[in-house]
């Protein structure tokens, strides 16, 4: 789809309301990998603007270039044809505004406090020191409702606590954007869709801006704000949809099921890919 495209659709989705700016740009973004012996294709063109406090879905099938898209906002993998741009400037590198959340939140050390934990990369980056630190982090903890744990290591908390400080430690580090690579994945249904809830009541709160993963276009429609749904191998875009109506406990089951149909088309109609 191209960039007019999505301006059009969007423009529609938002009522001709002015848009405010994109906090980030991806424009015909394609990624590749080189091996020894060929080159692989994850995205081809892929075009997308993320919206201060959108929850941004990147959707599609294994293999289409979601974690690639993530790696090349994060700044890990430097496109090989397009631009992404973060409040304007390139993407060249990674950074403090661009922060990685990962699966199951296993990257908290066992060995810290929460607090331990939330004060790390503060600390170790130089971002913050001393007393502001300590602050920070005591504040953040807080505003995820954590403050009575502040002092508890990571094997005395529930996954949804884990999260929270998965969380709060990267929000801590005040990024622009939280980046979410198929967090819930490893989870069974039912723990799946309380972490989601859980991390809906958090952005409730914070509203920060996330970039998140999934193959799921129930936790898509679930999760998101808009999404990005993309083509198989390479990931190409087929469409970019609202899914604002679903927010938490608005659930209409008919119109879930609808746009669930709608995307399930989508993500596997074949329509050829490029050559
Ligand atoms: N380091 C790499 N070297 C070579 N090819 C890679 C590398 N990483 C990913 N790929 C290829 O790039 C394509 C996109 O991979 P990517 O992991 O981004 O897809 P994905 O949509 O996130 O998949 P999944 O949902 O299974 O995680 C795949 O064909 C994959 O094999």
């Amino acid at each position: 789809m191209e960039a007019d495209a999505i301006a059009a659709a969007r423009s529609a989705a938002a009522g001709q309301q002015a848009m405010p700016r994109p906090l980030l740009s991806a424009r015909g973004v394609t990624l590749q990998y080189r091996t020894p012996h060929h080159i692989v294709t994850a995205t081809w063109r892929v075009d997308f603007d993320v919206l201060p406090s959108d929850r941004f879905i990147l959707l599609g099938p294994s293999g289409c270039g979601k974690s690639s898209l993530l790696k090349a906002v994060g700044g890990f993998l430097a496109p090989a044809e397009g631009r992404l741009t973060i409040n304007g400037r390139p993407i060249v590198q990674p950074g403090p505004d661009r922060m990685m959340v990962f699966q199951e939140f296993e990257q908290l050390l066992p060995w810290k406090t929460v607090l331990g934990n939330v004060l790390f990369p503060m600390r170790a980056t130089g971002r913050f020191r001393g007393r502001e630190a300590m602050e920070r982090a005591r504040d953040m903890i807080a505003r995820v409702g954590l403050a009575k744990f502040a002092d508890a290591y990571p094997h005395m908390l529930s996954g949804g606590m884990k999260m929270r400080v998965a969380i709060a430690r990267a929000m801590a580090m005040e990024p622009d954007i939280l980046l979410m690579d198929e967090p819930f994945a490893a989870l069974d249904a039912l723990t799946r869709r309380r972490m989601q809830e859980e991390l809906l009541g958090l952005w409730d709160q914070l509203r920060f801006t996330m970039l998140f993963v999934t193959h799921s276009i129930e936790e898509a429609i679930l999760v998101g704000s808009r999404m990005l749904v993309l083509s198989p191998h390479p990931g190409q875009v087929r469409a970019e949809l609202n899914a604002e109506a679903f927010h938490h406990g608005n659930v209409d089951q008919a119109a879930f099921g609808a746009l669930s149909k709608r995307i399930h088309r989508l993500l596997f109609e074949d329509r050829g890919t490029p050559t």
